[in-house]
């Protein structure tokens, strides 16, 4: 023993076990890594070479990392840029591309050669994660990102990030590798009409600042977009005032621009006006100041589905824009995964490759769910035939770094990008210590419910099977596979555990403020399930008091989850607060009613039989509105509202139809224009064949029946102009 130990003590380390390639998991997911040796245990001395000219930002990270182990003499670290002396030797191991490095660790010196400042930075993420275990494997690394431009576009409608939420977003992406993130909140008065033209008032423009000064040392392009098209006029005056508001924005530090053109009706959809604004942005601008990277900005059609080849819109911004300009695209609908056939159709019209915005996880059209599985659906061998990719995330900032996390790893090295080990190792980084929670909670969190978009994620995968194959032996009346009991109970249970874990975890505060509702419906669902599974046992052994209690608990549990639904996350769009809602709510009020038919039935008793779901049908001949989903509450049955700009042909309808004729309290619509009625007409029918109209009063952009003493069958808006029509479904409500 003293002799091995003697052995490896003579080059001054402690050799550990040997981790091998698959063990050390890095994120993002490296190009090349190679395990040459055993890890080494952290140097007493370490020698800093090259320092003086390294990139600061990694620098200060190095000097952090070891922290009291400076020397003149000890283990050599050599860090630098292509082309700086000190890394002479090395530089020739680095990949000729953008944000590049080169890693090499042995039992002598630590390498460290970037490509850019940028490669050099995202090296030293690379070194500090592997240093995470207190030692230094023996390692080869040669890495760089596949997409040019990686991040986050906050391009949401709803509540605008909070400072806290950037800062921390900030700092994410510099540990992730992601090197934009693009300001664009619908709800920012300043970045959309008509305030676009006013400078942010001091306060507000010295936070942004900061946040720009943060940003940099995070090695993130700050990209701060403008949201003109509702309201510009095409002319000098409104040129003069967004190149002002841009030149403000430079001053705050701002070193990169956009210009949002979408969700807009009107004179500002020109496209041959959209090319020569930002032509001569381009021009006036971004080419004089030489600093500032490469104007991005967002079509109006900024979708396959909305493409209008004979107006040829996409066209003529393909021919137009300089090349420079990069142009966004969310893919083959609003809300899409991408997909190689796309991405060769629209660089083909744009004749250069897209910019892509991708709609996930944002959940301004579905407020009332959270989106927090795996990123997957995008293909994987597209890398090259995009200029940038980022996400539109959720209102919920720290909930939407779980995706995020995925968006990193996926656009760093596209061709090896594992959805799971992605998402498992982003819950592991926004919750270290109560992660098996997270993971529950994420687990069963992930879809988005009926919607608009007919945009679906997978929930529950796990249990999903079993819950099928339970029901219908249950609906069989045979008997159901134990063994599917007692998963099943455990699950409900874990989830009750989970809830009551995140409720007090102290490792995030940002994300569990935030998600709280969720946190406490989900408990709740799991206290549900698991008193229902209490309901089949009582069936299983006769026991008639024991079901009467159970069942009275499972009453009053859902009355406490309608409860919280109803009064928290209120909204005009998508109010309240739904979890489970693809597989275990829709399971476990299934299973509720038909244990309370079989017990009715095998104890001749009579207790009340409650199915949850909306009786009332949506009829319309509108492609974005058909989908939508109707939300039933005590009283009211409303269409939910959506963000985009509704294109209706003539004739066009978007009809309530109740499950039976109803006297009616009150009938609501707003489409967001005050001459709504000079086109259309709200009707109401009795027997769903003949139609009246209704007679109305306007206040402002809403429209309020008056209603008559008729059962009503059925209420529609309708577009009798007899031309198409644009305008924004803001609220269809009718009071029951
Ligand atoms: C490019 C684009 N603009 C809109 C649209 O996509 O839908 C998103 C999801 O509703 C919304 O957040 C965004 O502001």
């Amino acid at each position: 023993l003293i002799k091995t130990v003697t052995g490896v003590m003579a080059c001054g380390f402690l050799f550990n076990s040997a981790l091998n390639a698959q063990e050390i998991m890095l994120q993002p997911r490296p190009q090349d890594m190679k395990v040459i040796g055993k890890s080494l245990t952290l140097p007493e001395h370490v020698q800093l070479i090259g320092a003086d000219n390294a990139d600061t930002d990694a620098v200060n990270i190095l000097k952090d990392l070891f922290a009291g182990r400076m020397a003149k003499k000890g283990f050599k670290v050599i860090i630098g840029e292509k082309g700086d002396k000190a890394v002479k030797k090395y530089a020739r191991l680095v990949p000729q591309k953008p944000e590049a490095y080169y890693l090499s660790i042995d039992d002598k010196k630590l390498v460290l050669v970037g490509s850019d400042e940028r490669g050099t930075f995202y090296g030293m993420q690379t070194v500090s994660q592997l240093l995470k275990e207190g030692n230094l494997p023996q390692i080869n690394i040669t890495d760089y990102p596949d997409v040019r431009y990686r991040g986050v576009v906050e391009g949401f409608y709803g509540k605008p990030w909070s400072y806290e939420d950037r800062v921390s977003q900030l700092k994410f992406y510099g540990t992730n590798k992601l090197n934009t993130y693009i300001y664009g909140p619908k709800n920012d008065p300043f970045h959309s009409s008509p305030n676009w033209r006013k400078p942010y008032p001091q306060e507000e423009a010295a936070r942004m600042a900061e946040l720009v000064k943060l940003a940099k040392s995070n090695k993130v392009d700050f990209v701060w977009a403008i949201h003109p098209g509702q309201d510009i006029r095409w002319n000098d005056e409104d040129r003069e005032l967004l190149l002002q508001k841009f030149g403000q924005m430079y001053d705050l530090g701002i070193r990169s621009f956009a210009v949002f053109f979408d969700d807009i009706s009107g004179e500002g959809t020109d496209p041959l006006k959209q090319a020569e604004l930002l032509n001569y942005i381009d021009n006036q601008f971004v080419k004089v100041k030489k600093d500032v990277t490469p104007l991005v900005m967002c079509p109006t059609e900024y979708n396959k589905s909305w493409a209008n080849l004979e107006k040829g819109y996409l066209r003529t911004l393909g021919e137009k824009l300089n090349p420079s300009i990069q142009i966004m695209w969310t893919g083959d609908r609003v809300v899409a995964d991408i997909h190689r056939d796309g991405m060769d159709w629209i660089n083909t019209q744009i004749k250069r490759p897209a910019y892509i915005w991708w709609n996930f996880p944002v959940t301004d059209y579905v407020r009332d769910h959270l989106l927090m599985g795996p990123v997957y659906g995008n293909d994987t061998d597209i890398a090259q035939t995009m200029s940038g990719f980022v996400a539109n995330p959720m209102e919920h900032a720290e909930a939407s770094k779980v995706a995020i996390y995925g968006v990193a790893d996926y656009t760093w090295n596209m061709e090896k990008y594992d959805p799971n080990a992605a998402w498992q190792g982003s819950l592991k980084a926004i919750m270290p210590t109560n992660y098996e929670a997270l993971r529950v909670f994420a687990s069963h969190n992930s879809d988005l419910g009926v919607n608009g978009h007919k945009y679906r994620r997978e929930e529950s995968v796990i249990i999903k099977p079993v819950t099928e194959r339970f029901l219908t032996a249950f609906q069989s009346e045979s008997a159901y596979p134990k063994d599917d009991f007692t998963t099943l109970e455990r699950e409900f249970k874990s989830i009750v555990v989970a809830s009551d874990i995140l409720l007090r975890s102290k490792d995030n505060d940002l994300l569990i403020k935030d998600i709280n509702p969720w946190i406490k419906q989900f408990g709740l669902l799991g206290q549900t399930g698991a008193a229902v599974m209490d309901m089949l046992r009582d069936l299983e052994t006769s026991d008639k008091e024991s079901f009467k209690l159970d069942y009275s608990l499972v009453k009053e549990l859902k009355e406490q989850m309608f409860e919280l639904d109803a009064t928290n996350n209120i909204n005009p769009w998508q109010p309240g607060v739904k979890v489970g809602s693809l597989v275990l709510v829709p399971f476990v009020n299934n299973l509720y009613a038909q244990a309370t038919e079989r017990y009715n039935k095998q104890f001749g008793e009579n207790l009340a039989v409650v199915y949850d779901y909306c009786p009332h049908t949506l009829l319309s001949n509108i492609s974005q509105v058909k989908s939508l989903p109707l939300q039933l509450k005590e009283k009211t049955v409303s269409l939910s509202p959506s963000n985009e700009v509704i294109k209706a042909d003539k004739d066009a309808f978007i009809t309530i139809q109740l499950l039976k004729a109803t006297k009616l309290r009150s009938i609501e619509f707003n489409a967001g224009k005050a001459n709504l009625l000079q086109w259309g007409e709200l009707q109401f029918t009795t027997d769903g064949e003949n139609w009246q109209a209704l007679a109305c009063e306007q206040d402002g952009e809403l429209l309020k029946a008056t209603m008559g003493k008729e059962s009503v069958k059925a209420v529609r808006f309708l577009n009798k102009s007899g031309v198409p029509q644009e305008f924004y479904l803001r609220k269809f409500t009718l009071g029951l």
